[in-house]
């Protein structure tokens, strides 16, 4: 059955809540990769020409406590969307109360109003009490509450069941549309995807080891390939009984991660080198190490016969997912290994090439690869998700039309 969408809905003069996917990285308070806001702007702009009062809700990061709070605050979000939209954006810096009830009651026709991050929900009073990503039914309830209909258009965070989105589409009936970005991904997706044209190779890296791992227990029915590299590498060399040093492992992952290589075989395609460092740190001395990573070095980039042999497996590629960065590309010296990949991607011209995910699009980005893919997803652990074959709560919860 097909979904509301931001078209079938009435806007003018309307208080419309629009949940967006602005997690996106901040340096030193400034917004990095704005690939996220720009891929929301379609929606949001639609929805201000047609006379409705645009209130966004996003998370940024993770807020486990207090302290967390500062820095995953959604001010520099704000400026930067103005910047986007070339007119004022309103930053209210609480998520309720009668401070964000006020700047709502304030709005004009076309006005656009951004909430603080949701997840400051998930700590009160200094506890972990995760009212917006445990979907407390109260949070959905009240933040429904503050307008007249809804607009999911946050594909990256569509693989989570929190109040933001699927607690306030729940207490909208009938009123919660999808917007023009999840639209578009899921199209994309679904047509690269559900019969993908074979070598189908996936690959997966960054640092979400726990959320990611179980994906591909799944992929390994769909894939002829799986690449692992970047953090997710390591807690397979420690079920493989290959020394870690400090490198990032998650040890309550090593038995699934042994459960998979049982499973794999030869379609799993591990890492054979890694750059390792003595600190987590631009400057710290590295080495290229192969096998066993001593005491007192972490692996923060994979090494060159690692990228040698990626590319050796990619290169008969027809379907490419790429999700999560191979190495810490956030820091120069550690940015090869993605950055060769994602050369190497751009070459692959008879393939379909996606990458999906806030840091990895980033990377592509920064690195100057972008252009060469076939599609750019915002969302990482929602792609996979998608790739699994699983229903996303938060496109579950949007209206029927
Ligand atoms: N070897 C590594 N050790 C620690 N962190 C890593 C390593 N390789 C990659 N990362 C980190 O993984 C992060 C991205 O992971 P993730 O959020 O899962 O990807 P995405 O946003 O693309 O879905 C980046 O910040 C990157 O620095
Ligand atoms: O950045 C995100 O996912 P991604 O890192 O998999 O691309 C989404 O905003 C979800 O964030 P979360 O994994 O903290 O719930
Ligand atoms: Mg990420």
């Amino acid at each position: 059955m097909a979904k509301l969408t931001v078209e079938d809905l009435p806007l003018e003069g309307k208080k419309v809540l629009m949940r967006v996917d602005f997690n996106v990285p901040i340096k030193d308070g400034v917004v990095g990769d704005d690939n996220r806001i720009v891929a929301a702007l379609p929606t949001i702009k639609y929805v201000i020409d047609h006379g409705g009062r645009a209130i966004l809700f996003s998370h940024l990061g993770r807020v486990k406590k207090e302290e967390d709070k500062p820095g995953l605050s959604m001010r520099p979000v704000a400026e930067r969307l103005s910047n986007l939209l070339n007119k004022p954006v309103t930053f209210v810096p609480v998520t309720e109360g009668k401070q964000l009830e006020d700047a709502i009651d304030n709005m004009n026709n076309g006005d656009v109003l951004l909430v603080q991050n949701t997840r400051y929900e998930d700590v009160k009073d200094g506890e972990y009490v995760k009212r917006e990503s445990g979907n407390d039914p109260e949070l959905g309830k009240y933040w429904a509450s503050l307008g007249d209909v809804f607009v999911n258009d946050a594909f990256g965070t569509a693989h989570r069941k929190h109040a933001s989105n699927v607690g306030i589409a729940t207490n909208m009936p009938g009123k919660a549309a999808a917007g023009y970005l999840m639209e578009k991904e899921i199209k994309f997706l679904g047509d690269a995807v559900d019969n993908p044209q074979r070598p189908f190779v996936a690959i997966l890296g960054g640092a979400k080891v726990s959320d990611k791992i179980g994906v591909i227990d799944h992929l390994l029915d769909k894939a002829d390939k799986i690449i692992i590299g970047g953090g997710m590498a390591y807690t397979f060399y420690a079920a493989k009984g290959i020394k870690v040093g400090n490198s990032l492992v998650e040890k309550d992952k090593i038995d699934v991660a042994k459960e998979i290589l049982d499973k794999a075989g030869d379609k799993l395609v591990l890492p054979i080198d890694n750059v390792v460092a003595d600190k987590f740190n631009n400057d710290a001395d590295t080495k290229v190490v192969e096998g066993d990573i001593d005491d007192g070095w972490m692996a923060l980039d994979i090494g060159p016969k690692s990228i040698e042999e990626f590319e050796n497996v990619l290169k008969d590629a027809k379907t490419v997912v790429w999700n999560g960065p191979m190495g810490v590309f956030e820091m120069p010296n550690f940015a090869k290994g993605t950055l060769e990949i994602g050369k190497f991607l751009g070459t692959l011209t008879d393939a379909t090439t996606i990458v999906g995910g806030g840091d990895s699009t980033a990377a592509v980005k920064q690195l100057g690869v972008a252009d060469k893919l076939t599609h750019i997803s915002t969302g990482g652990g929602a792609s996979l998700t998608y790739l699994e074959g699983k229903t996303l709560p938060g496109i579950a919860a949007i209206s029927e039309k």
